[in-house]
């Protein structure tokens, strides 16, 4: 099976604290991860490595079959890599239509600089499509909702026919309905031939849908646990996790957690 991603006893130190300890985590391209865990587990600071903004203190890391530090090509790395996050909501220019926005993905740019093909502006109104955003394609992104920002910020992400799509918190500030909208689009995406892999970084267990075959478990810049999805969701590893009892219910491929008093 083709790896995607593997890293071996990665550790990342910054202003000298410990962000990563020890890290070990294989994707392989057949694969879709999930990355849990608790404010402050080193979620945001994994993801920026892989994403080749940090470098690792200690340990190999290989990814899309880029060896850190040997053939180490961020910009060219970084455009095999579909980002959706907040952080690059806030970089984007506020005043360029959702259509601008999606048609400057494959060129990894924020903004529009180039003049794009028509064979690219086919593709974007294709994208647009398949995540409902069609009819809002010349609107300004400052005048959209959340949700329907992410779902051009989606669509951005593919115009690259990334390897591999990270969704960082995708969800945040949707309401309960954009939310489904927004996992359904991901299982359509996931349905197509050329699907990337995704890595899908969450606060909430409700949102991990079937497509999402293993997960990896953070705790305090270390692995606590990874493996098969429903391995991991289960009472006995979360509960261990945040050190509390966890009352954990699966039903029809959706989990939902509580506390148990
Ligand atoms: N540049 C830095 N220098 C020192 N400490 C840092 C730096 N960046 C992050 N940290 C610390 O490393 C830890 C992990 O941070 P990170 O942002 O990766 O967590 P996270 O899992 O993404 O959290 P959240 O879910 O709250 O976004 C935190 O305690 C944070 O304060």
């Amino acid at each position: 099976m083709e790896k995607i991603v593997e890293l071996e006893q990665i550790s990342l130190k910054r202003n000298g604290h410990w962000l990563l300890k020890d890290i070990n985590w294989s994707i392989h391209k057949e694969e879709n991860w999930v990355l849990y865990g608790l404010n402050g587990a080193g979620k945001t600071a994994l993801l920026n490595m892989l994403c080749a903004y940090y470098f690792p203190t200690e340990g190999r890391a290989t990814v899309l079959g880029k060896v850190f530090g040997r053939d180490y090509l961020a910009e060219k790395l970084r455009q095999k890599i579909g980002l959706v996050s907040s952080k690059l909501q806030q970089k984007l220019y506020q005043s360029d239509t959702a259509f601008q926005i999606v048609l400057s993905g494959a060129f990894a740019s924020i903004g529009l600089f180039e003049k794009p093909t028509d064979e690219m502006r086919e593709k974007a109104i294709r994208l647009l499509e398949e995540l409902h955003c069609l009819s809002y394609a010349d609107r300004a992104y400052e005048t959209l909702s959340q949700g329907e920002r992410q779902r051009v910020l989606i669509a951005r992400a593919l115009m690259a026919d990334p390897e591999l799509l990270i969704l960082d918190e995708p969800t945040t500030g949707l309401d309960f309905l954009a939310r489904e909208q927004l996992l359904e689009g991901l299982e359509s995406i996931n349905k197509r031939e050329n699907a990337p892999t995704f890595l899908y970084v969450t606060h909430h267990v409700e949102e991990i849908l079937p497509i999402f075959t293993h997960t990896l478990l953070l705790k305090n810049g270390e692995v606590f646990d990874s493996g098969l999805t429903n391995e991991m969701i289960s009472e006995e590893k979360l509960s261990k996790l945040f050190d509390c009892d966890i009352l954990v219910t699966w039903e029809k491929g959706r989990v939902s957690l509580r506390r148990k008093f």
